[in-house]
């Protein structure tokens, strides 16, 4: 079965807010996928969703085409979640070898360690006295220990410190090649276009964008021709001119998107607007991801 997940229609309100509203989309097995999106945007509560942590208000939801409720389907799935808590009194090794014991065909507890870069003090360590980083890797070990088909991340990095990072992309690499089906949210869009080959660009619980991190930034990160002027200097007599997608001034600079960045430095020129410090700036997704997230831009 290619399928691993599919969302239909899916809206999820709560009393005073509608956190999600009416999204679909669907996963091929193999797929790593970003969520990405501005605090708010609904990515958690999606998350739970597809966990089956939280009920849709209305929509369907399907994992490896069933519940997410069912056996077959919850040990097929590894999950990482933003808090979790872990049973006191016990030891990492104690909780892991638990654990592991719960799924048909776990990993090895060596591959765990490693994998996670779990240390023997850690696996020594009992649970109530673990630090922020070891909790973290405890977490991360409890979320590979059945060697899940399908890997789901809910801001996996938050709180990891550099190495912690590199060592978590890596592992999430090794598993993506291994042909295992990954998502994750993030609002690190380095994180997104580094690490997965299709993001799902969340803003107020609907999906804005859909695509590789390529298309998304081809897709709406124009280049931009910006340069700093008069304050007080009309720039009405630019107005007309096809080449320019649009203009606004921000912090004093004055921006130009536009395909055509030489046309728009011959028109700053010809057209005398004493435009001095010109800068172009090619699209980049941090760029794409203002552009998508943001409504207001404030006009010239
Ligand atoms: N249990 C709840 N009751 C009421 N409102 C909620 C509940 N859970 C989430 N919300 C609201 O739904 C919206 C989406 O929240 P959600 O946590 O899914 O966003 P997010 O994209 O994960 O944000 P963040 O990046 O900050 O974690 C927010 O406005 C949030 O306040």
């Amino acid at each position: 079965m290619n399928e691993i997940l599919r969302l239909e229609n899916v809206t999820k309100s709560f009393k005073y807010k509608t956190a999600v509203n009416n999204i679909s989309f669907s996963m091929k097995k193999g797929e790593v996928t970003a969520i990405l999106g501005p605090n708010g945007a609904g990515k958690t509560t999606t998350i739970s969703m597809i966990l089956g942590l939280l009920k849709p208000t209305t929509g369907d939801i399907k994992l490896f085409n069933s519940q997410s409720q069912e056996l077959h389907v919850r040990q097929k799935i590894g999950t990482m979640l933003q808090e979790v808590s872990v049973m006191p009194g016990l030891t990492i090794n104690e909780i892991l070898v638990l654990i592991r014991s719960y799924y048909p065909e776990p990993l090895p507890l060596k591959d765990l360690v490693n994998l996670t870069g779990l240390t023997e003090q850690d696996l020594k360590t009992r649970t109530e006295k673990l630090s922020g980083g070891q909790k973290r890797r405890l977490n991360f070990a409890l979320a590979l220990a059945g060697n899940p088909e399908l890997m789901i991340f809910d801001e996996p990095t938050v709180g990891m410190d550099i190495t912690s990072r590199q060592r978590f992309w890596q592992t999430i690499n090794t598993f993506a090649n291994q042909g295992k089906t990954i998502i994750f949210s993030t609002h690190y869009l380095q994180e997104a276009d580094d690490n997965a080959q299709r993001i799902l660009l969340f803003k107020d619980g609907s999906i804005v964008a859909d695509g590789t991190p390529q298309q998304i930034k081809s897709r709406i990160s124009k280049k931009a021709v910006s340069f700093l002027t008069d304050p007080e200097k009309s720039l009405e007599i630019l107005y007309h001119h096809s080449e320019i997608e649009q203009i606004f001034r921000k912090n004093n600079r004055v921006y130009i998107y536009s395909d055509h960045t030489d046309k728009i430095l011959e028109l700053l020129f010809q057209e005398k607007i004493g435009a001095h410090d010109i800068q172009i700036e090619s699209g980049n997704l941090e760029e794409a991801f203002r552009q998508l997230t943001s409504e207001n831009k404030e006009a010239i």
